[in-house]
């Protein structure tokens, strides 16, 4: 904290408290800060929270990791002189190490800019004592007009006998090799992530999901294709499972199931089923906020709680998708609105684009095809392009893309956009900016194509 911003007399009092210093918090101090106001954050662990220290970062680079192995699988068919489907050796302490030394990096430009801006970070846990009114875990207090609660969310085990007996995400990030034999709990963004990742990396992965597919947010046609594509490396996807309880016993952890089934072996079992927002001992009652069911703090279009002056943004709101960019619009609006004379600033969180770090990545922005037939009926049009990329035929693998447009209205309003496929990760970005600003399918015909690209997939769809 700069002397020169703070006297002693005002130490603690801020224009604003941040609890939290993760994607949210720091986007709000960050940007509460460029508009000359006295910022305090409070944060127990490392900056940046999940995505820089348990979620986004470290799994892209483990993915990175992942894909780098499948593509030396395939090397030998493009004349390397190295064997068809070869396993070299993947050195994940090694890999650790480097992942680790670029968050540090990351960490240290956090600190620097923070420091530069003159916002106090004091480490600690904060907890409401009054609508004004943090107290430290040591007891300080300070005072504001001002909160913003960015406390984030942890993994959710779900309530079975035995279940402390599995993982979570967090402890993947702490293992240092891939176990022989893993089960993942889950269908989501994280089982599927980190499904292809471990098989990728040497481990034989089962994926046991409750529904009938996966991934319940995304188009069902792509979610066909990339089930396909994970069988075909051989993951083994179990649907309609219902966990009863996990055991220990002589070969290693073992699932019992519902249905009176048990499967065995498996020297790792990870639960993927949801997180729930870190609202326990936040002092909510001190200011009247009462959560939701599901743990939500409850916010309205401006993150503004029911208590005056105490707002909240990112997962402890699920306020839309619970993603970092997500929570990091709606922290920078809400400063832009409090301290940067813009009363209209509000998150929009319409058409949020997002991808899943599957293998391929599935990318999708936009209505799935139920979606808009929910809403338009039989006033939907539906383009799409299963194909297989010409990486994929060189190496004689059978892995196909998918890309889909899901269009309404005789003007083919372009109202979903969805990849399945290598780079799809890379290509979504630019066309939800063009979703987003109305277009139409001919506005994409009329955009000459990129060739020879899986891109122009989109933009040659008929
Ligand atoms: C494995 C995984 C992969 C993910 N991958 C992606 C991805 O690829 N792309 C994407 O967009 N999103 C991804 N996400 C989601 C993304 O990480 C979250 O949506 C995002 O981090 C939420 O930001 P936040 O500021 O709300 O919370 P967080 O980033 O979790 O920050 C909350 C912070 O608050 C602190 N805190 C908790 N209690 C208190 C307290 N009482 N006082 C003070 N501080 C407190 C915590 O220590 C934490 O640092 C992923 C998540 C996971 C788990
Ligand atoms: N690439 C990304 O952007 C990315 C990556 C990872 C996570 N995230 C974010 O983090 C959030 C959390 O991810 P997640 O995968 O944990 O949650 P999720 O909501 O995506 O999926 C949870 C899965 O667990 C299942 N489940 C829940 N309770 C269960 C139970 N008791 N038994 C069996 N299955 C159960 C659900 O049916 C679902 O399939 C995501 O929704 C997403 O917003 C984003």
């Amino acid at each position: 904290m700069s002397a020169a911003r703070h006297d002693d007399s005002a130490l603690l009092h801020f224009d604003l408290i941040v609890l939290g210093g993760g994607s949210g918090g720091l986007a709000a101090a960050f940007r509460a800060a460029e508009h000359g106001q006295r910022v305090a954050v409070l944060e127990p662990q490392p900056l940046g929270g999940t995505c820089v220290n348990v979620g986004c970062v470290p799994k892209k680079a483990m993915w990175l990791a992942a894909d780098l192995r499948l593509r030396m699988g395939q090397a030998a068919r493009f004349g390397f002189d190295l064997p068809i489907d070869t396993q070299v050796a993947f050195d994940w302490p090694s890999f650790i190490t480097d992942r680790q030394r670029y968050i540090h990096m990351i960490h240290e430009s956090y600190r620097t800019r923070l420091d530069r801006d003159g916002i106090l970070v004091l480490p600690s846990r904060g907890r409401l004592a009054g609508r004004d009114r943090v107290e430290c875990e040591d007891g300080t207090c300070l005072t504001a007009p001002h909160i913003v609660l960015a406390a984030g969310s942890h993994p959710q085990r779900p309530d079975i006998p035995g279940a402390a007996l599995g993982a979570i995400s967090d402890d993947f990030f702490r293992w240092c090799e891939a176990p022989p034999r893993v089960a993942i709990i889950g269908g989501g963004y994280i089982a599927i992530e980190l499904a292809g990742v471990l098989q990728a990396l040497g481990s034989q992965v089962d994926v046991f999901v409750r529904e009938q597919r996966l991934l319940r947010q995304a188009d069902a046609e792509l979610v066909a294709q990339l089930q396909e594509n994970y069988c075909q490396q051989g993951i083994d996807l179990v649907f309609g499972y219902g966990l009863k309880a996990l055991h220990r016993d002589d070969d290693g952890l073992r699932l019992e199931a519902e249905d009176g089934t048990s499967r065995g072996g498996y020297d790792e079992v990870m639960f993927a089923t949801g997180r729930r927002p870190n609202t326990a001992d936040l002092g909510l009652d001190t200011v009247g906020i009462t959560p939701d069911a599901a743990g939500n703090i409850p916010v309205d279009a401006w993150q503004a709680t029911p208590a005056p002056g105490v707002y909240a943004v990112g997962d402890i709101c699920g306020c839309g998708p619970t993603l970092t960019p997500v929570a990091i619009a709606a922290a920078r609006r809400l400063c832009d609105r409090l301290f940067g004379g813009k009363p209209d600033a509000k998150l929009d969180a319409d058409n949020v684009p997002s991808v899943v770090f599957s293998h391929p990545p599935l990318a999708m922005v936009g209505m799935t095809e139920a979606q808009a037939r929910a809403q338009y009926g039989a006033d939907v049009h539906i383009y799409r392009s299963n194909f297989r990329p010409m990486r994929e035929a060189l190496a004689e693998s059978s892995q196909r893309s998918l890309f889909k447009l899901v269009c309404t209205g005789d003007e083919r309003r372009v109202r979903g956009i969805h990849l399945l496929g290598d780079a799809a990760d890379e290509i979504l970005q630019g066309f939800a900016v063009a979703l987003k600003m109305g277009a139409t399918l001919d506005d994409l015909h009329d955009t000459i194509a990129i060739h020879p690209t899986s891109a122009e997939e989109v933009v040659l769809m008929r």
